[in-house]
């Protein structure tokens, strides 16, 4: 980790990075009016509930927010599980449970995900609230975590549960006993009467290392031009080699060639043919060329960290094999060899591939040992 660390530090040093945010200018001006709002806002919820990014549960908050959010009755929805390594979540829901804080990892485009985080969020709430006749919960998160996803799928259960019944448009809700708002929201249950409000607070993510901002870039709450595609490309790939992730795509690689796709060594590519044969409908074309593309990016990367004789803990020796990696890439993804931008096509090129978890399952974030949340 001291080489990615050292990399990382070259690579940014010029842009001159510290707690206080240095040079990068990470988030527009009004966010920070916005987590302003979002204290107000918090005061009407009965129960929050914090969507973070399942590939980066401590990354994507808002450490300014946290104490606030911590007091308050609070579920953390672990979002986008699907894209989450399984076995490294659950050594996080383990953590949040030997930290007493509610979590469920959740997929929010899944109405059977979002009932379980729903009937979380009632059990929460009804074994301590019986005599409120309106609850209100509010979802927050860092951008792109899926808050609006969440609410639409949200939406959608409310309908089925209370068909005819209309939005809330007004409730006697507030900090001060008989202070009316006017308040959106979706009733998701009776007795009593719970409503998730239609809006959700967008939290400015706290980004106290460059490590950190960068996750947040590769996981999209942070917009790619502020650090740039090939720093976050390179920053993925010294987390993959020094993981020694692509070794253990061999196993893939070696399972897809018996599902019909062959390494031609010949001619340096993966042969299909026999896929093609056996598989129709031939409108399944897209899907076995976008699997061509990441058989050939998973052996581009599998094959030049089991060549590579340095040391991936070393700085210089890191650095030689991500140069090496994205000509390898370059070739992969088919990007023409004298395209003068070529590292910055390949760069956008991988990541849509690791974002739509199409190189697998990931969690950046290191489960910490101990402490809060
Ligand atoms: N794979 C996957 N993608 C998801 C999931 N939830 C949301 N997304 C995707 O993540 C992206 C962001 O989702 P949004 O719901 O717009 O996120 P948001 O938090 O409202 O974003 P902001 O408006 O920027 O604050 C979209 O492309 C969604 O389709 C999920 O559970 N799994």
């Amino acid at each position: 980790m001291a080489a990615l660390k050292g990399l990382l530090k070259k690579s940014l040093g010029e842009m001159d990075f510290n707690a206080g945010g240095g040079l990068i200018n990470w988030f527009p001006g009004h966010m920070a009016a916005a987590t302003r709002a979002i204290r107000n806002r918090l005061k009407l919820a009965d129960l929050v509930i914090e969507v973070r990014d399942a590939r980066i549960p401590i990354s994507s908050i808002n450490s300014d927010l946290q104490s606030h959010l911590s007091s308050k009755r609070r579920v953390i929805a672990l979002n986008k599980k699907d894209l989450a390594n399984p076995n490294i979540m659950h050594k996080w829901v383990n953590y949040f449970e030997t930290c007493k804080q509610d979590c469920i990892p959740i997929n929010a485009h899944s109405k059977s995900s979002v009932t379980k985080l729903l009937e979380l969020v009632e059990f929460k709430l009804k074994e301590v609230i019986l005599k409120e006749p309106t609850l209100l919960v509010m979802v927050v998160g860092v951008p792109n975590v899926g808050k609006s996803c969440l609410i639409n799928s949200i939406h959608q259960i409310a309908q089925s549960r209370f068909p005819g019944k209309e939005k809330m448009k007004r409730a006697t809700v507030g900090p001060l006993p008989g202070v009316t708002q006017d308040i959106a929201g979706f009733k998701i249950a009776n007795k009593p009467s719970i409503y998730v409000l239609d809006t959700p607070g967008v939290l400015v993510p706290s980004i106290s290392d460059i490590e950190t901002g960068l996750k947040l870039a590769l996981a999209g709450s942070v917009k790619d031009s502020v650090v740039g595609e090939e720093r976050i490309a390179q920053y993925l790939l010294a987390v993959l080699d020094t993981r020694g992730t692509p070794l253990h795509w061999k196993h893939l690689l070696n399972n897809r060639r018996i599902d019909g796709i062959a390494y031609d060594e010949e001619n340096k590519r993966y042969n299909l043919k026999n896929l093609k044969q056996r598989r129709s409908p031939p409108n399944r074309s897209d899907l076995v060329y976008v699997e061509d593309i990441v058989v050939g990016v998973q052996h581009a990367l599998y094959s030049t960290l089991a060549e590579f004789n340095g040391n991936v803990e070393d700085e210089g020796d890191l650095e030689n094999l991500i140069d090496e990696q994205f000509g390898a890439l370059q070739k992969a993804l088919k990007i023409p060899h004298k395209a003068s931008e070529a590292r910055l096509m390949v760069s956008k090129k991988f990541l849509t591939l690791f974002r739509a978890g199409k190189l697998g399952p990931f969690i950046l974030d290191d489960v910490p040992i101990a402490n809060p949340v």
